[in-house]
């Protein structure tokens, strides 16, 4: 087929003994059984195959065992000599992926038996010459294994479940096993020969990940000379695409990014040469530079989680658990301001049902919308001073740029956030008892709505600050009092409930699972800065695919 459709190669072939008519087209492989009777047979195995050719990760030739040799005249087997075996069967296989259960993919086999050499070779060069042209798939990889993330399994992962898979598609490695933290930061800031590459993957946990955006970005910035230390500077997008092994404790931006914590997966999503891309936040203090964040931001209970959690590194990922349940007992609250810019003009509340999946149609719009904005610099929203305030007692800040889904919270923190939207989710639970805060708790890990409550609320924002209660300015302060007098409905909720014993306490943020220890912080985020080897979620798949044509 050629751009219109047609076929490239159309050829009977034999796949297990059975007779195929097997087609290539430029966007699709497909084997459908020969059948002698058109009796349809409930019993009989799918008759039907079609594979997307963007879907395929290699093809190899090979020489069927025993077609080396041949019956002589005499009635005996003779092995036959090079250049006399044009007559003799050839299979060839093309290894392909295939969806499981959960988002899984799985590298699949088929093996197709030719008549002979020549047609045999004519379908490998062709499906070889198809897969040569598509250019997103990488070539050569930057790989940064943390050999201490999650339950230091990072090398085993990837030697034997990555590196094989990677082998087998042709990608050539440059693989460095990191000695300390920030190795991996350090490096890719100023050593790595960034030019030689398609793409760095790290084998980790969001820490992990968060080191090799650090040094990502920064270096992008630094060539395009931006003054990182300026909040309101548009920042340069980077070029590399980005793709995580999962190998860490909660692998929250690998889980939301693909659905699944599956090493063989996100190895298959980086050898198809996926593009997702994703918001990322600043986070300055002062106008000076403090961290990027892609997932969480939370100051409070998980910032408070985070910090008692590392003194427990050596419990592996149930240092959360350990550490979650600590902090939901201890129950303190935090007092200061949050003020924030709320997102206009966008598709997409914080309260939808809909989520944010491969091709998401809020991620288009509001991404086209977010770079109109950066061209037009006298239309930037910021400068409409639409700001608004709000002080109080919390339990928990937390922003969440992406849903924040992982295996402890399947549907994330907040479920209806977008990867690439130009948007954060400002979550603000308030001051209430130990029993409604674990509702709300509750209601990350069950289809229960964790906003349907009268202690929490959700804003959709482009930027946000935070002041500390002991930051604000005297006159924010006696603005505080007299809020304290009007919002009496949240203060009840802790009177009604003595027994909780709330204490008033300074927490640091959690920033993608790094400890930020400035409380003040200023938060702004910038649409689609990084990309990573990922398509978003899929959805459901259809069961009778349209664009298959075994389906019609
Ligand atoms: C008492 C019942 C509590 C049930 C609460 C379950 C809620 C879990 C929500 C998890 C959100 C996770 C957001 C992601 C954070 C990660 O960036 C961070 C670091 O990850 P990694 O580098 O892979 O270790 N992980 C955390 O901060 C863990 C939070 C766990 C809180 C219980
Ligand atoms: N070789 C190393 N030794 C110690 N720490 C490291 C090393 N390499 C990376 N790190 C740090 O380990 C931290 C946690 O790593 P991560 O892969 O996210 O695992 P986890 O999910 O278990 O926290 C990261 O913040 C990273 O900076
Ligand atoms: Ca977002």
């Amino acid at each position: 087929m050629d751009r219109l459709g047609r076929l490239l190669l159309l050829s009977e072939l034999r796949v297990r003994n059975a007779a195929y008519d097997v087609s290539l087209s430029r966007s699709l492989l497909s084997w459908k059984r020969r059948v002698s009777s058109p009796v349809y047979h409930p019993f009989r195995p799918s008759m039907c195959h079609s594979v997307p050719v963007s879907e395929i990760i290699s093809v190899r030739e090979e020489e069927e065992e025993n077609v080396s040799k041949q019956i002589d005249d005499e009635g005996s087997w003779k092995k036959i000599r090079e250049g006399e075996r044009k007559d003799c069967r050839q299979t060839f296989t093309v290894s392909y992926v295939e969806r499981c259960r959960q988002h899984r993919w799985r590298c699949a086999e088929v093996t197709f038996t030719c008549p002979d050499r020549v047609l045999c070779q004519s379908w490998v060069s062709s499906i070889r010459e198809q897969l040569a042209s598509i250019t997103s798939r990488p070539k050569h990889l930057l790989i940064y294994i943390n050999p201490y993330g999650g339950k230091r399994q990072g090398k085993r992962i990837y030697e034997q479940k990555v590196a094989p898979l990677f082998a087998h598609a042709g990608i050539l490695t440059h693989v460095i096993i990191t000695e300390h933290a920030n190795h991996a930061r350090d490096h890719l800031r100023t050593n790595a020969e960034l030019k030689k590459f398609d793409g760095v993957v790290c084998v980790g946990g969001d820490g992990m990940f968060s080191e090799i955006i650090h040094g990502l970005i920064w270096r992008t910035q630094i060539n395009s000379g931006i003054d990182v230390n300026c909040p309101d500077e548009t920042l340069t997008p980077c070029s590399l695409r980005i793709g995580i092994i999962p190998a860490g404790s909660t692998d929250c931006i690998c889980f939301a990014t693909v659905g699944t914590n599956d090493p063989v997966t996100s190895a298959l999503h980086i050898i198809v040469g996926d593009s997702q891309p994703m918001d990322v936040c600043s986070v300055h203090h002062n106008n000076s530079f403090l961290r990027y964040s892609v997932s969480l931001l939370g100051y409070g209970f998980y910032g408070d989680v985070l910090t008692d959690s590392e003194r427990k590194r050596w419990m592996g990922p149930a240092r959360y658990d350990f550490s979650g349940l600590k902090m939901f007992l201890t129950h303190n609250y935090y007092e200061g301001t949050v003020s924030y810019l709320p997102a206009k003009g966008i598709m997409g509340t914080p309260r939808d049902a809909a989520r944010c999946r491969t091709g998401c149609v809020v991620c288009q719009h509001n991404g086209q919308k977010a770079e109109k904005y950066e061209l037009d610099e006298t239309s930037d929203c910021e400068s409409d001073g639409e700001w608004r305030t709000i002080r109080g007692k919390f339990l928990a800040i937390n922003a969440a740029s992406m849903s924040c889904a992982c295996p402890r919270s399947p549907k994330g923190l907040s479920p209806a956030a977008h990867l690439a939207d130009g948007t954060t989710d400002l979550i603000l639970v308030r001051k209430c008892s130990r029993f409604n805060f674990l509702r709300h708790l509750l209601r990350h890990t069950n289809k229960d709505d964790q906003f349907d409550l009268n202690f929490v609320e959700v804003h959709r924002v482009v930027r946000f600050r935070f002041t500390p209660r002991h930051c604000q300015s005297d006159s924010d302060l006696e603005l505080d009092l007299l809020d304290n007098s009007k919002s009496q409905i949240f203060s009840q909720i802790c009177r009604d409930h003595p027994a909780c014993g709330c204490a008033p306490a300074y927490s640091s943020w959690n920033c993608d699972g790094d400890i930020l220890t400035h409380m003040a912080i200023d938060v702004r985020v910038h649409c689609q800065l990084i990309k990573l080897f990922a398509r978003g979620i899929e959805k459901p798949q259809v069961f009778e695919d349209l664009s298959n044509p075994c389906a019609l």
